[in-house]
C-alpha cells in the first residue's frame, strides 16, 4: 500500500514546573488533552503554522520557539502517516484563552492527566520534559493500543 504524510505542528507550553494543555473539544482527538497544533497548510512553513496553529487553540502569541521532536504516527491498515512536528513556546506573549477547538488549562508536571491523553504521550513526554531532543515512531491499531514503537535521542532537527 502507498503511504501518503500528513504534516502537522504541536505547540507545547511550559512554564517553570507547569504545562499548559488544551482539551480538544472536537474533531482529530475530541476529549482528550493535547498540545495545541494541526494541519500545516499549503503555502506555509512548518514553523509558521505552529504559531497561527497556537494563536487559533488558545491565543497565544510565539515569540520564540525550538523544535524538540519529531514525532510519526501509522494506524494499522491506513496509508497516511502523520508527521509531527513538535516546539517548545520558549517565549510567548498574552494570555490562554478558551477557543472553539480547545479548553486551555495549566497543569503541574508531575501532575499530568495522561490517562486522558494520547497513549504515546506518556512515552514522550518523560523525554520532552527531561529536556531533550529527540525522534519517535509509533504503530497504533484503532486509537487506544500501540503495537510498536521507537524513540531516539538526536543533536539537531531539521527546521
Ligand atoms: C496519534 O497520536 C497523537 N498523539 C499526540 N500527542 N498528538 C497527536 C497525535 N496525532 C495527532 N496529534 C496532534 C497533532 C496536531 O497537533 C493535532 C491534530 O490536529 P488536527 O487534525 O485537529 O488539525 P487541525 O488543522 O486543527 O484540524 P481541522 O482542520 O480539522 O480543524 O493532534
Amino acid at each position: 500500500m502507498a503511504t501518503t504524510r500528513k504534516l502537522l505542528t504541536l505547540a507545547m507550553v511550559r512554564q517553570g514546573e507547569n504545562i499548559l494543555l488544551g482539551f480538544k473539544k472536537k474533531g482529530f482527538g475530541q476529549g482528550k488533552w493535547n498540545g495545541f497544533g494541526g494541519k500545516v497548510e499549503m503555502g506555509e512553513t512548518i514553523c509558521q503554522a505552529t504559531i497561527r496553529e497556537l494563536e487559533e487553540e488558545s491565543g497565544l502569541i510565539a515569540k520564540a520557539m525550538d523544535k524538540v521532536a519529531i514525532l510519526e504516527f501509522e494506524f494499522l491498515n491506513d496509508p497516511v502517516i502523520l508527521e509531527v512536528h513538535v516546539y517548545d513556546i520558549v517565549k510567548y506573549e498574552g494570555e490562554p484563552i478558551e477557543s472553539d477547538e480547545m479548553v486551555p488549562q495549566w497543569f503541574p508536571v508531575n501532575d499530568i492527566p495522561y490517562e486522558k491523553m494520547w497513549l504515546d504521550d506518556l512515552i514522550w513526554y518523560p523525554e520532552y520534559l527531561k529536556g531533550s531532543k529527540f525522534k519517535a515512531y509509533f504503530l497504533y491499531e484503532g486509537f487506544d493500543k500501540i503495537l510498536k514503537h521507537s524513540i531516539s535521542p538526536v543533536q539537531e532537527l531539521p527546521l
